[in-house]
């Protein structure tokens, strides 16, 4: 498409900008521009997305092969840093997201899945049984808000892929779809699980239950292209009441009394305000910016623990001590590696994904392929393939003690020292629930994503027990980053969890179905077996983040530290709402854009039509 057509609803300048709109959308990401479609629809509404970053359609954000492009290119992204970690020998982590028309949905990895059963119902419970915040009443926006393609039968029945129509949808414009083609030695990997007592294999990536199994690539199946917020929400929409600016930061929301009545915002090179616009929204101000900045702009707001927002001299509007608290990412990477013989020419399953890079006539071919019928090796994203296994199967002698003594904390004791009792409160309700998931069979804790080649080592920890903080700098909330600390590892529990996450990777890769491949450890090495040697290991290791935060505008009660209400509403004032993975109470045992996709759907759907 030319890029006059894209282009044809962006107001370039912010001049352009009407007085009011009947919803401002705050960020134009994953969340935002699924929420600005459903409310633009019907034609009732008019929408103004206010989106920091740019528009971009170039191959750095549509090419698919190899993991996707949007990361590769430093100007769609936020890259700030964590403060040090001090469990992490004071490592400070880069702290990743999107910063473009579409969001994290496009620089992310496009693996596409959802939690289990368990995950979705754990939010839902401090609001009584009645709460449809629960798996029953997420999964039909799961099914609205992807339009799913099945694999190819020929590469499903190669490598025995399963999957059941019936948990998906085909509404959407946002595509779930199959590569062409995969790696050969996934198929005995994911066998390989076989060997594992307790280990199941579900029907489908999107039946709630944990698991090994095939999931989709958020990517057009026409094209091989990436498919986003921004080509299923906006891309060939053309309507009069749908507008977006891009190049523009929100710095905060203003207030009539206790309504939120529109927002204040500059270009997003500004240095200080005066080249600010106002806007007025007559309905309502919807905050989409994510779980880094979505914290800032309500505490910059005067929306917040009234402490901090003392020491920066704002104004209280509302003292909501939940803003910026129960910061929760998937720690990523244990430091445990197999390498199976050869990642030479000896390894047997050939083609394998470093064929791609080290196999010159192997990519040509690839190349070649692509080019010609948008199938074969480059349809590969990031990876399709996974186990997403209980901590009961993980740890069968050591769960049941690991969950008594993490029930048994004091909820306080972990938590930043001068935690509001709501928080602590929030924590004690989370810590039973979690306790409860240790011993689950139907929740999911390690993540081992299988890369189908020689060398595997790509673990995630889902359900970290550990709470992290963002908050304003109060010297400078609006121009300078939120300070961001993920307090990885403060929890000893998560320690204990992930030492064993590195006894059961050993267990996989000694089942008898992978011996003819001769797995060896590469890292740490199997001398290295007491519990604090193993501990080390982690600490030495773990990166705090796979790029997957939630948390920090948590949907609770608010007497259990809650930012927002099941309407998404911001408590203490009105008119205000957020609506983005930071409302996310506890991750999900699965990677988190298919589950934004699906909170922003059923936001739209019970919030605002
Ligand atoms: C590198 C990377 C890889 C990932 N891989 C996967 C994966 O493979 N599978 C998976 O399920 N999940 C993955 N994720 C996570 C997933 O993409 C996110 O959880 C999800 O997209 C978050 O959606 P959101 O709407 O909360 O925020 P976002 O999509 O990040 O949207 C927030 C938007 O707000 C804008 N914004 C911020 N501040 C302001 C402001 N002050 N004013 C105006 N606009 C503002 C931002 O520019 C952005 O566009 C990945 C994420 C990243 C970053």
């Amino acid at each position: 498409l030319p890029s006059s057509l894209y282009n044809s609803k962006i107001l370039s300048r912010a001049e352009q900008v009407k007085d009011e709109y009947d919803y401002i959308i705050v960020g134009g990401g994953t969340a935002g521009l699924t929420v600005a479609d459903r409310l633009t629809e019907d034609g009732k509404y008019s929408v103004l997305v206010i989106e920091y970053g740019s528009f971009d359609n170039s191959t750095s954000v549509t090419t698919i092969g190899g993991g996707g492009g949007g990361i590769g290119n430093a100007s769609h992204l936020f890259i700030l840093n964590s403060v040090p970690q001090p469990n992490l020998m004071n490592k400070t982590t880069a702290v990743i997201v999107g910063k473009l028309l579409g969001g994290s949905s496009a620089v992310n990895g496009l693996q596409f899945h959802r939690g289990q059963e368990e995950d979705y119902d754990r939010w839902g419970s401090p609001f009584g049984p009645d709460s449809d915040w629960s798996w029953k009443g997420i999964l039909p926006y799961f099914k609205k808000a992807l339009q799913f393609t099945p694999p190819n039968p020929d590469t499903a029945a190669a490598l025995n892929i399963d999957y059941d129509e019936t948990y998906w949808g085909n509404t959407s414009n946002v595509h779930a779809s199959f590569p062409t083609f995969n790696w050969p030695m996934l198929k005995t990997e994911m066998a390989a699980f076989g060997d594992i007592p307790g280990a199941k294999f579900p029907p489908d990536s999107g039946a709630g239950k944990p698991g090994v199994f095939w999931y989709p690539t958020s990517a057009d199946p026409a094209t091989m292209t990436r498919s986003h917020s921004r080509t299923g929400h906006w891309d060939n929409i053309d309507r009069d009441n749908y507008e977006t600016i891009t190049g523009s930061k929100v710095l905060k929301v203003f207030f009539e009394g206790e309504s939120a009545s529109g927002v204040v915002f500059v270009p997003n090179n500004a240095k200080s305000d005066v080249d600010s616009t106002t806007v007025k929204a007559r309905k309502e101000v919807i905050i989409s910016a994510g779980t880094i900045h979505t914290p800032q702009i309500l505490q910059a707001s005067g929306v917040g623990p009234k402490s901090l927002l003392e020491s920066a001299s704002i104004s209280v509007v509302a003292d909501v001590p939940g803003v910026g608290q129960n910061f929760q990412d998937h720690p990523f990477r244990i430091g445990v590696t197999y390498t199976s013989i050869a990642l030479d020419d000896n390894f047997t399953v050939h083609p394998d994904r470093t064929d791609l890079q080290l196999n010159a006539t192997f990519k040509a071919l690839a190349d070649a392929e692509f080019a010609a019928n948008r199938s074969g090796p480059l349809t590969i994203a990031s990876g399709n393939a996974a186990c997403f296994l209980p901590f009961p199967v993980i740890a069968p002698e050591r769960f049941g003690a690991i969950a008594a003594s993490y029930e048994s904390q004091d909820p306080a004791s972990y938590l930043p020292v001068d935690s509001h009792p709501t928080i602590v409160a929030g924590y004690a309700a989370q810590q039973a629930s979690l306790a409860k998931a240790l011993r689950s069979y139907k929740s999911a804790y390690y993540n081992l994503f299988l890369g189908g080649g020689p060398s595997e080592g790509a673990l995630v920890f889902l359900h970290p027990v550990s709470r992290g903080t963002i908050n304003i700098v109060p010297s400078d909330p609006f121009f300078t980053e939120p300070v961001v600390d993920y307090r990885a590892l403060t929890n000893p529990t998560d320690i204990d969890i992930m030492v064993e996450f590195i006894r059961f990777t050993r267990r996989y890769f000694a089942v008898p179905s992978l011996a003819q491949f001769q797995p060896r450890e590469t890292a740490p090495g199997l001398n290295v077996t007491s519990d604090s040697d193993l501990a080390e290991v982690v600490k030495n290791n773990i990166s705090p983040s796979t790029f997957h935060p939630v948390g920090t505008a948590a949907m609770a009660p608010r007497e259990l530290g809650g930012v927002v209400d099941e309407d998404l509403l911001v408590y203490g004032v009105k008119k205000l709402s957020v609506v983005d993975a930071s409302i996310i109470p506890t991750l999900p045992g699965a990677y988190t854009q298919e589950t934004v996709y699906a909170l922003a759907e059923k936001a739209s759907f019970k919030t605002f039509l």
